[in-house]
């Protein structure tokens, strides 16, 4: 796993761009200001995996490849044993779905050289939203119960951690100990302009306060006029939320 020390090492940024190249001059400004890239299925695709090598070699920033898998326990074990194979990959994500052979088989084929990580609830999804994809009812004015379960499963298969919002990262430390990671998308800093598509969102500061290890920070940092500067900016947030946690 990445050792973290400074407030930058709690960033993950997605390369959520459709050229290598484009992903490629982000992660040239970013080196050194955020702690991971996160490659999703957009970049992945159009770069046809090559991305992977592409910001390995730039430098030595880690990896966060977030293709959430969902398949038969077979395929995803053997995706992931593909995965495990490439250097550079610190985590790599699984959704949880309703298979806890999926998860068990995703973490054997880690061998132990990924963090397998388990999409609870998507940070974009409400409360509202599972009631009215048939979820128990009990979920609409309580998504964080269905992500404690999931996180259940997730931990009972041998994961390293889940990816959840803020609001759930308190309890899920509580209930499962520090050492399980906690991978949080959803943050929108103070001040900003609309949620986007995202549902279940927090402050970078609420996040750390809340217990979480790692802040996916995508559009506040991509779209910001210099996105060098917001991502200090936001370090700076989780550093004094930290409250002398970090240097
Ligand atoms: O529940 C989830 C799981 C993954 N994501 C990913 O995180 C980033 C968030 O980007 P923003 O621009 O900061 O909204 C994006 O790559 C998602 O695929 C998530 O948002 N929620």
């Amino acid at each position: 796993m990445a050792e973290k020390k400074t407030a930058a090492d709690c960033i993950v940024f997605p390369l959520d761009l459709p050229t290598v190249a484009e992903a490629a001059e982000y992660a040239r400004q970013l080196s050194g200001r955020v702690g991971m890239f996160k490659i999703g299925l957009e970049l992945f695709i159009s770069g046809r995996g090559q991305i992977i090598e592409t910001i390995r070699e730039s430098g030595d920033s880690a990896i966060f490849l977030d293709l959430k898998l969902h398949d038969i326990p077979a395929t995803v074990g053997r995706a992931m044993e593909r995965i495990a194979a490439w250097d550079g990959v610190v985590f790599a994500t699984v959704h949880c779905g309703e298979s806890p052979a999926m998860l068990k088989a995703a973490v054997r084929g880690s061998s132990g050289r990924v963090g397998v990580l388990g999409v609870t609830v998507l940070t974009s999804v409400s409360g509202k939203d599972l009631q009215k994809a048939g979820f128990d009812p009990v979920y609409a004015d309580d998504p964080g119960a269905l992500v404690m379960k999931r996180a259940q499963m997730v931990r009972d298969a041998g994961c390293a951690g889940v990816v959840c919002s803020g609001h759930e990262a308190a309890a899920i430390k509580a209930e499962f100990g520090s050492d399980f990671v906690t991978m949080v998308p959803g943050i929108r800093p103070a001040g900003s302009v609309g949620k986007d598509d995202q549902k279940r969102v927090v402050t970078p500061g609420q996040a750390v306060q809340n217990g979480a290890d790692y802040l996916v920070i995508g559009r506040p940092i991509r779209d910001a006029d210099d996105p060098g500067k917001a991502a200090e900016q936001i370090a700076a947030e989780i550093r004094e939320a930290a409250g002398g946690g970090l240097a």
